[in-house]
């Protein structure tokens, strides 16, 4: 896909969840390499970290699409032509799609470990990693019946029903509000991740918190679906994830609004979860707790502050 349509489909959220971001923002860039016709490398390497800052810039939340960007755009390193780095961004872009379609897999085998026959799973928004979880359970012949929230402005908890639906999951859908009315008839929440800090905090879709803090409650077990590219380096660095306040009109119809002076409409997209919040994360490589986020960005992702070094390296062969 072209590179602004996709960055423009990113962006009005056609495109969205983290994992989906991810892979069509490294589509973008692989289909980009393809596309151009300079056989300078400066100047190619100067329109692809254009590509990359655009991609970055669409939606600030989501990890993965920074982590994944980096990840093909490391491959430009030691590239001595053209052709040589068009050939290493399509072979790292593939390898991106094919291991993160592999990692919701991996997630949904052990994310099913921990559902029993008979359990009742709550999940919020659409996640391809919860999902994952709630949908191998089935596959492997347990009775799950599942509650889905409606999430309030942009509605994602329709597709998540009707995924549920096609796949024959009972399932009741309830509004975001609805959560403690029925948490105590829930065995286990699951949803996926945006973010994920290195004090193992969860940035997931506005209302993952509140769920959170009612199943802390409740002692109903709180289970988060992510892969690795999930897991922001740049905490380790002390940046923040950044929450993205989305358009107001998503909330309140402009028209009302504008009859409301003294009424701001807020809509922040995204919420943290803190950690001792979360029983569990479930990675592709294992289940562990929040508490190993740290090991997990430094020994698994294997990008500390080296990472920025490199990337200073990219932009100065631009400058060259
Ligand atoms: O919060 C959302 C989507 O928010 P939005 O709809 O605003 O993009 C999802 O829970 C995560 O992105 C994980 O999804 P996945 O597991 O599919 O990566």
């Amino acid at each position: 896909m072209l590179l602004n349509e996709t960055a423009e489909k990113i962006r009005s959220m056609e495109i969205r969840g983290a994992g989906r971001i991810a892979r069509s923002a490294v589509g973008a860039l692989r289909d980009h390499a393809a596309g151009l016709e300079t056989s300078d490398t400066a100047s190619f390497l100067r329109s692809m970290k254009e590509a990359a800052d655009l991609l970055v810039a669409t939606r600030p939340t989501a990890v993965s699409l920074p982590n994944a960007v980096q990840t093909v755009m490391r491959s430009l390193e030691g590239a001595k032509s053209v052709d040589e780095a068009k050939a290493a961004i399509k072979a790292a872009a593939d390898s991106f799609i094919l291991s993160s379609k592999h990692a919701v897999e991996w997630i949904g085998e052990i994310g099913a470990r921990h559902i029993s026959d008979g359990d009742v799973i709550l999940t919020h928004c659409n996640s391809e990693a919860a999902l994952a979880c709630i949908l191998t359970a089935h596959r492997e012949g347990k009775a799950i019946e599942v509650f889905a929230t409606e999430v309030r402005p942009r509605n994602q908890g329709l597709l998540t029903i009707r995924a549920l639906n096609d796949a024959g999951i009972q399932t009741n859908f309830i509004v975001d509000s609805a959560v403690r009315s029925y948490i105590n008839d829930v065995d286990l929440v699951i949803t996926g991740a945006d973010a994920i800090t290195v004090n193992g905090a969860v940035v997931n879709k506005i209302g993952t918190a509140q769920i959170a803090l009612t199943a802390h409650e409740a002692r109903t077990p709180m289970v988060v679906a992510a892969e690795t590219y999930k897991f922001a380096p740049r905490t380790i660095l002390g940046e923040r994830i950044a929450i993205e306040e989305r358009e107001t009109g998503e909330v309140l119809d402009r028209r009302i609004a504008a009859g409301l002076p003294h009424v701001r409409v807020r809509n922040p997209a995204f919420d943290v979860t803190p950690a001792r919040y979360v029983d569990l994360i479930v990675t592709e490589i294992g289940a562990i707790p929040p508490a190993m986020a740290y090991m997990i960005i430094r020994d698994h992702l294997g990008w500390g502050i080296g990472e920025f070094h490199k990337a200073f390296e990219i932009d100065e062969r631009i400058q060259e």
